[in-house]
């Protein structure tokens, strides 16, 4: 008989993404790493498991999701990558790949992709090529994967070109985000995943962002607050991937700050220099500066959400990234490479004002180029 209650435990919020028959349950609540097996076999009984994880995940949670499938009566396999943004390239994939092929990970088996929104990544993306794809599951474990990474299905890797160039649709068939897990992650991990909860506010949820302008103190801190956050931005994204899962339409919202953002972190080699939800932070405040400066939406509105950025200790100026990056022109390449980008016209979010971001097609070059070399003057 199973040890988990067929009635949800009251710590642990339920919510589904809607994609038909291919939807499936984000589970959020502490302690869920250790009913993985039971809640995995559910689906698949009796799987193997390739678990795809990085070094600093393996050390602090790996033994425990392994004896929590062993027990469930599935046979896991772990896949250790390197941590950090360039395990999402060419080689590593071809390892992780190799790697599930020798366990024997078979169509009816499981890739579990138990890590930050880099291990989600690589493994989504290794989960969809493998014999044409195999199930995944998404075991997040930092603050900015259990927001956004290990929803919604995108999944890939970077290449020399750019950021997240090469890669799949393909939706996990769960989401076990043990929010006990975010207890082990380092702040600066922590702050960087926080700039995708502020962005849901930034979006189209002005109270959202409101409230964390409030309370960031007790999300950072833990507790109800912190469930509340994730929840709430998991909510945000599975509605709009469930209206647009391959982002014909609003979808692209989610990528509010992500044009700069990717740009700047290609710019820094994909290094420690910049993590993810850094380069989104300056890429939030660049895109309501620049709207601001089309007159879309006020310079107030701009000021307050870089002031909120900076409180909780993320950047929101070129100037706050450590070392060198390109020059504007060599920007404006990088931001040629986005996928939004259509017979060469440039998409950027932009916003009418907080909680009022919009998709703008045809930005004109010749003013982003002029918005560049003005934030690089902004010292
Ligand atoms: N697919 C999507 O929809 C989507 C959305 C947002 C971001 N992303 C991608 O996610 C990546 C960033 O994800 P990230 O910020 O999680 O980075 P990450 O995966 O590199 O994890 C951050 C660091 O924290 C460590 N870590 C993770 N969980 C930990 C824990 N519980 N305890 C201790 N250490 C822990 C990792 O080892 C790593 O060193 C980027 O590649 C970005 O492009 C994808
Ligand atoms: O899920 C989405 O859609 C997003 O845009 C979420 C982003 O936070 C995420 O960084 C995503 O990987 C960026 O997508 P991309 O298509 O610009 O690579
Ligand atoms: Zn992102």
């Amino acid at each position: 008989m199973s040890h988990v209650a067929e009635e949800l435990r009251a710590d642990i919020t339920r919510l589904n993404v809607g994609l038909g028959e291919r939807a499936y349950d984000i589970l959020i609540g502490p302690g869920l790493f250790h009913e993985a097996g039971e809640r995995i076999a559910r689906l698949r009984p009796g799987a193997r498991v390739g678990i795809v994880t990085d070094r600093h995940v393996a050390e602090r949670h790996l033994a425990t999701v392994e004896a929590a499938l062993r027990a469930a009566g599935l046979t896991p396999t772990p896949v250790i990558v390197e941590p950090g943004e360039k395990s999402k390239c060419f080689r590593v994939f071809e390892e992780v790949v190799d790697a599930l092929l020798a366990a024997r990970i078979e169509r009816r088996d499981v890739v579990l992709a138990l890590g930050g929104g880099v291990v989600g990544d690589l493994a989504g993306f290794a989960a969809a090529a493998l014999r044409r794809g195999v199930d995944f599951v998404q075991a997040p474990t930092s603050l900015l994967a259990q927001v956004d990474s290990s929803v919604g299905g995108k999944t890939g890797i970077n290449s020399r070109h750019g950021k997240n160039l090469v890669g799949a649709f393909h939706q996990p068939i769960l989401v076990l985000a043990d929010s006990a897990a975010l207890d082990t992650l380092p702040l600066r991990e922590f702050r960087s995943g926080y700039a995708e909860v502020a962005k849901y506010g930034l979006i189209d949820n002005a109270p959202f962002f409101a409230w964390l302008e409030r309370k960031w103190q007790e999300v950072f801190a833990g507790g109800p607050a912190r469930i509340e956050a994730i929840a709430t931005s998991c909510a945000s994204k599975a509605a709009v991937v469930a209206r647009d899962e391959k982002e014909t339409g609003d979808r692209a919202l989610l990528n509010l700050g992500h044009t700069f953002g990717h740009a700047l972190e290609a710019g820094a080699g994909f290094s420690q220099r910049l993590l993810h939800g850094e380069a989104v932070a300056v890429g939030m405040a660049q895109a309501f500066r620049f709207s601001a400066r089309q007159g879309l939406c006020s310079p107030e509105d701009a000021l307050r959400v870089a002031a909120h950025l900076k409180t909780v200790g993320l950047p929101t100026r070129i100037r706050d990234i450590p070392g060198d990056l390109p020059d504007t022109d060599g920007l404006m390449d990088l931001i040629a490479q986005d996928k939004k980008v259509s017979r060469g016209a440039l998409t950027f979010i932009l916003a009418r004002g907080i909680g009022r971001s919009f998709i703008a097609r045809d930005v004109d070059p010749a003013e982003l180029r002029a918005f560049l070399e003005a934030e690089r003057g902004a010292i």
